[in-house]
C-alpha cells in the first residue's frame, strides 16, 4: 500500500492556479490564531485551553524543539511507503483522529464531518464517549473507514457493557481506554466564561441513544436534557478505578484495548502486566495535570520499558510531519493528532478536517523523503540528535 500523500502539495498549488485558496492555513501553528476568529469565545477557550498555567501544553511542544532530525542523502527515498499495522489496523500511515468529545459546539456537522473526512483519508476515527453524535450514526458516517472507540469508564457496570456492545456492533475495532481524566481538571479558561461545553446544545448522543442509560432516568433526556447530562457526567466522573478492574473490560470486550493517558514508566510496565494491547503516552494535551513533562520526554522510557510487550502509541502536541517522524523515530507505533482538526472543522466543516489531516500526512511523507527515510522501519533514534 503505497501512497502518495506529498502529491497534495502539488494538488494546492494546482488550485492556486484556478483561483482557489485552501480551507485554513496548512500551518497547524497558524491555526489556533485563525480559529479564533470564526469561533464562539466558549468553544474556542475549551478547545484552545489546556490544565492550569498552560505549563504542560508548552511543555508538549518543547519536548518535540529538543530533538532535531539529521537527514541523509542519496538513499532512494523518493519511493516510500508509510504504511503500518497499529492495533490490527492496516494504515496508510501511522496516525489517527484523537477522540475528542462534544464536536457540536465546533460545528453542527460534528463528529460525522470528522469520521468522513479520516475514512476519506485512511486514517482511523476514535469516537469519544462524550460525543454529540452516536456510536452508530458516526459508523454510518465513517462507512469503510477504520474506526475505534475511546471509553469514558462509567461507573454502572451495565450502562458499560451496554455502551461496548454497541461500538462492536457498528464495527469499531479497538477500544481506548482513557485514565487521565477521570475527573475534569482546574481549567481557568473554561472558568474564566463559566462554559462547560457538555451543557451545551443538543447534549450527549452517546449515553442519550443507549437504552441502559436511558433506563436510569427519571425522565428522558428529551424531557429533562440537564438532569440527563449531569448524571451521565456523574457516571463517567469520580469512579475508583484501579489496575484490579482491567479483567471486566477484557470480559466485555474482545478486540485489543488501549490505555491512553500513561506518562509514568511504572504504569507503562503494569499495562503490559495486566495484558493490555496498547498504551497511548499522552497527557491529554496538556488539559490535565498541569505541570506534567512534555510528553514526548516520557516517550524514549516507556518504549524501552515495554515496547517489545505491547504497541506504544502517543499523543500531546503533534503539530508538523517532523513532530510525526521524530515520534515513531523514538518508539511510537502511531501517533493520534487533536486540536489541529478541530480547528479545521470549526473552519470549514469536512473539508476543513481533510485539509489539515492532508497536509499533516503530506508534510510527514515529504519530511520522510528529503530525510533519506523511505519506511517507518527506517527510522529509529539514529535519525534524530537531541539538542
Ligand atoms: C476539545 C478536546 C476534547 C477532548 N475530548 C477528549 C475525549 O472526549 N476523550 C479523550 O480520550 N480525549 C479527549 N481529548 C484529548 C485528545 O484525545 C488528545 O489526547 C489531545 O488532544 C492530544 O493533544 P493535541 O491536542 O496537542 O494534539 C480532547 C482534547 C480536546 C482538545
Ligand atoms: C469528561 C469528558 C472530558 C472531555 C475531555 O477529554 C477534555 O475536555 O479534555
Amino acid at each position: 500500500m503505497t501512497e502518495r500523500f506529498g502529491s497534495y502539495q502539488n494538488e494546492l498549488y494546482l488550485q492556486g492556479l484556478g483561483g482557489q485558496l485552501p480551507p485554513c492555513s496548512t500551518d497547524a501553528t497558524k491555526l489556533e490564531a485563525s480559529a479564533r476568529e470564526v469561533m464562539a469565545p466558549g468553544p474556542f477557550s475549551y478547545v484552545a485551553g489546556s490544565a492550569g498555567s498552560g505549563a504542560t501544553a508548552r511543555a508538549n511542544r518543547e519536548a518535540f524543539d529538543r530533538w532535531r532530525v539529521v537527514p541523509r542523502m542519496l538513499t532512494g527515498a523518493t519511493d516510500r511507503d508509510l504504511s503500518t499495522t497499529v492495533l490490527g489496523t492496516r494504515l496508510a500511515a501511522p496516525v489517527a483522529v484523537a477522540p475528542v468529545g462534544v464536536q457540536s459546539i465546533v460545528h453542527p456537522d460534528a463528529e460525522s464531518a470528522t469520521a468522513r473526512a479520516a475514512a476519506s483519508t485512511g486514517l482511523p476515527f476514535i469516537l469519544s464517549t462524550a460525543s454529540s453524535t452516536g456510536i452508530e450514526d458516526v459508523a454510518e458516517a465513517n462507512g469503510d473507514g477504520p474506526r475505534w472507540f475511546q471509553l469514558y469508564w462509567p461507573g454502572d457496570a451495565d450502562v458499560c457493557a451496554s455502551l461496548l456492545a454497541r461500538a462492536k456492533a457498528a464495527g469499531y475495532t479497538a477500544l481506548v481506554v482513557t485514565l487521565d481524566t477521570w475527573t475534569l481538571a482546574w481549567r481557568p479558561s473554561d472558568l474564566d466564561q463559566s462554559y462547560l461545553p457538555f451543557l451545551q446544545g443538543e447534549g450527549l448522543a452517546v449515553p442519550f441513544t443507549d437504552p441502559v442509560f436511558r433506563s436510569r432516568l427519571e425522565k428522558t433526556p428529551e424531557e429533562d436534557r440537564g438532569t440527563a447530562i449531569l448524571t451521565w457526567i456523574g457516571m463517567i466522573t469520580g469512579t475508583d478505578r484501579t489496575w484490579d478492574q482491567l479483567p471486566f473490560l477484557r470480559e466485555h470486550w474482545d478486540g485489543p484495548i488501549v490505555l491512553k493517558g500513561i506518562q509514568h514508566v511504572a504504569d507503562a510496565r503494569r499495562a503490559a502486566e495486566a495484558g493490555m494491547d496498547g498504551i497511548v503516552v499522552s497527557n491529554h494535551g496538556g488539559r490535565q495535570v498541569d505541570g506534567a513533562i512534555g510528553a514526548l520526554e516520557a516517550l524514549p522510557g516507556i518504549v524501552a520499558a515495554v515496547g517489545d510487550r505491547l504497541e506504544v502509541l502517543f499523543d500531546s502536541g503533534v503539530r508538523t510531519g517532523a513532530d510525526v517522524l521524530k515520534a515513531i523515530a523514538l518508539g511510537a507505533r502511531a501517533v493520534l493528532v487533536g486540536r489541529p482538526w478541530v480547528y479545521g472543522l470549526a473552519h470549514a466543516g469536512e473539508d476543513g478536517v481533510r485539509h489539515v489531516l492532508r497536509s499533516l500526512l503530506a508534510d510527514f511523507d515529504l519530511t520522510m523523503g528529503l530525510s533519506g527515510h523511505r519506511t517507518l522501519a527506517d527510522l529509529g533514534p539514529d535519525s534524530l540528535q537531541r539538542t
